[in-house]
């Protein structure tokens, strides 16, 4: 079908503004704004400086997408805010006031119709569905400091005046509309991106042709200034070849594009016409913003901004990379307001090569995966796993072997085994200051450089990466483990036994270290760690990231009893077989956790 896109202006209402350039850009702050067009933009306007140039302030504010609430959430939300909650922790450590925001886009015709679907009214399905984010994030241990609702009055407030904003800035008109909507990414489409017999790429359905009478951002407007932050800022976009990507649309000429529906009601009215509701992608994007507003305070657009924007960080799937990386600054530069500082679109979880989503029901169930091998598995296996910002599969197979042979053998029994050495040795109680113990032996270099390859990962978002070196530091704790064979030497006794003491705080400070550089992705298994290791919960709870450096163990700590802080995953033999019958469609899990100690060897026991 030949789709036809085409915008009409409706010339005769009387708001509408179409010398655009000749206006000034913003009547509130025109001093500024109108050098936009004029000159080249304005790096304290358009400011989308790096990660790195924003150390020196002190508040680092980062978001999740809002999901949509048109189904529960899956593993691919997870996901994005398991990595986003990461970050967060990481920052924490750096000693930066954190704002991690995420939460729930709620309106929209999907929304409704789902609700319809389920036989609840809108608000009662939004209510529902979005409390099972909040409950997945609590299982997750994903410790947020903001959850926004795009339902909430003071988000609506502030929906109202951004587009207030906008329209008083001459980019608002009113024009018919007519091409190919796909409903699930609630969004017209060119028909040159379409796949075949007119179906949306990422939801593989049909899209539908439409015609409307909509309200229309100038996007358009916008082209020149898009093109110079993209070229000035090439960090603005991450990784760099989703910054190729998005100068390319931008290249290839920006269309305004519709921010109001006439035939949606569950909507926020558009403020000067009630017969339309504002566009769903105009709306959830402001959530970044009104989420930052305090309760009991006074809620308005700049009130909001003082308390922390321009983010620092948007984290978003690539599915939604046009909507943050073309129409949000537009968006923001329109209403005079400064761009968020990056923006990252990450890869795909997939399943059969397809994205997975709520639309076409591929989903993992993120719930029974944490409640089967708990958060600390489910959070290092993806975030080690997928490289960040490329696409990832899951495998139960693959999930298991990684994460019995990362946490529980190179990180739990290592621990395991030098308290249990500790313990028949030395009463649990460390003989010498570990730095003392680690004069003359070089795991203490080796362990500073994996640290500082952690946290310059960490920093590059490379998150993959930073577990890699964090698992380094536990395989260098381990060679150094069977090297020195402390058990041999406490065996010979005098100058060996001695040595060999030496040798535990060594390594059980190597495992303090881990468990500092890994608790951004794996929190609760490293509190399991630094509390076997003496220390209490407050104590854990106020580390910062200079607590990788060696030298926090101290004569006459004394250790807790071992057990186990990683529980090894075995595959059920029962289960196995009769996944191996044939016909047998229901695949079923074949794992279960094996609550065991983990075991010495022989020669230590
Ligand atoms: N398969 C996935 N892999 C990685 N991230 C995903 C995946 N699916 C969703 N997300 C995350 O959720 C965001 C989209 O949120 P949304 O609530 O629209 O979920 P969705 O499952 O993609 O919905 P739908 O299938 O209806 O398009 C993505 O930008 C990304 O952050
Ligand atoms: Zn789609």
């Amino acid at each position: 079908m030949a789709a036809r896109l085409n915008i009409s202006r409706h010339n005769t209402l009387s708001f509408l503004n179409t010398s655009l350039t000749s206006k000034p850009f913003f009547s509130r702050n025109s001093f500024i704004l109108s050098k936009k067009l004029t000159s080249s933009p304005r790096r304290a306007l358009y400011c989308t400086s790096t990660l790195e140039s924003h150390e020196n302030n002190d508040t680092f504010v980062l978001t999740t997408p809002l999901y949509y609430v048109n189904a529960p959430p899956h593993m691919g939300s997870a996901y994005t805010t398991i990595a986003a909650d990461s970050i967060a922790r990481f920052q924490r450590l750096l000693g930066k006031k954190v704002i991690f925001i995420t939460g729930t886009d709620e309106h929209g015709e999907k929304i409704a119709t789902s609700a319809a679907a389920n036989g609840r009214n809108p608000a009662e399905h939004c209510d529902l569905i979005s409390q099972s984010y909040r409950t997945l994030w609590k299982e997750l241990d994903i410790a947020y400091d903001k959850f926004v609702r795009t339902t909430d009055p003071k988000h609506e407030a502030i929906v109202k005046e951004f587009y207030d904003r906008v329209f008083a800035n001459g980019d608002i008109y009113r024009a018919d509309y007519e091409g190919l909507y796909c409903v699930n990414c609630e969004e017209y489409k060119d028909e040159k991106e379409l796949l075949e017999n007119s179906c949306c790429p990422v939801h593989q359905m049909p899209c539908v042709a439409r015609k409307e009478d909509n309200y229309f951002f100038a996007l358009s407007k916008y082209q020149k200034p898009l093109e110079d932050v993209l070229s000035q800022n090439p960090r603005f976009v991450q990784p760099s070849y989703r910054l190729n990507e998005v100068q390319t649309w931008v290249k290839s000429g920006l269309r305004d594009f519709s921010i109001s529906r006439a035939l949606v009601e569950w909507g926020i009215p558009v403020p000067s016409d009630d017969k339309q509701t504002i566009y769903v992608w105009f709306d959830a994007l402001l959530g970044y913003i009104s989420a930052l507003t305090e309760d009991n305070k006074q809620q308005n657009l700049d009130a909001a901004v003082s308390l922390g924007w321009p983010a620092s960080l948007h984290l978003i799937g690539k599915d939604i990379l046009r909507f943050h990386a073309v129409y949000w600054p537009a968006m923001l530069m329109s209403a005079g307001l400064s761009l968020p500082k990056m923006v990252f679109g990450h890869g795909f979880l997939t399943k059969d090569g397809m994205k997975m989503g709520k639309s076409l029901g591929n989903t993992l169930e993120p719930f029974e995966l944490v409640q089967k091998f708990g958060p600390d598995a489910v959070r290092y296996f993806f975030i080690r796993e997928v490289e960040f910002g490329n696409d990832g599969d899951y495998s139960e197979d693959r999930f298991i072997k990684i994460v019995n042979a990362h946490l529980a053998n190179t990180i739990g029994n290592l621990l395991n085994r030098t308290l249990g050495l500790l313990k028949k040795n030395c009463e649990s109680t460390l003989v010498v200051d570990s730095t003392i113990a680690a004069e003359g032996v070089p795991l203490k270099d080796t362990v500073e450089k994996l640290v500082e390859k952690a946290r310059t990962n960490y920093e590059n978002l490379s998150l993959s990466t930073a577990c890699e070196a964090v698992l380094e530091i536990g395989n260098a704790g381990n060679s150094y483990m069977d090297q020195r064979a402390p058990w041999m030497l406490f065996k010979q006794g005098g100058d060996s036994a001695e040595a060999a003491a030496k040798d535990l705080v060594v390594i059980l400070e190597v495992m303090r270290i881990i468990a500092v550089a890994l608790s951004p992705i794996a929190p609760c298994l490293s509190l399991k760690i630094y509390s076997q290791l003496g220390f209490s919960v407050d104590q854990f709870n106020s580390i910062t990231w200079n607590d990788t450096k060696w030298g926090e163990l101290k004569a006459g700590q004394v250790m807790e009893q071992a057990s186990p802080v990683f529980v090894r995953i075995e595959m059920d033999a029962e289960t196995d077989k009769e996944e191996k019958k044939p016909n047998d469609s229901k695949k079923k899990s074949k794992a279960k956790v094996k609550v065991e100690q983990q075991p010495q060897t022989l020669a230590e026991a």
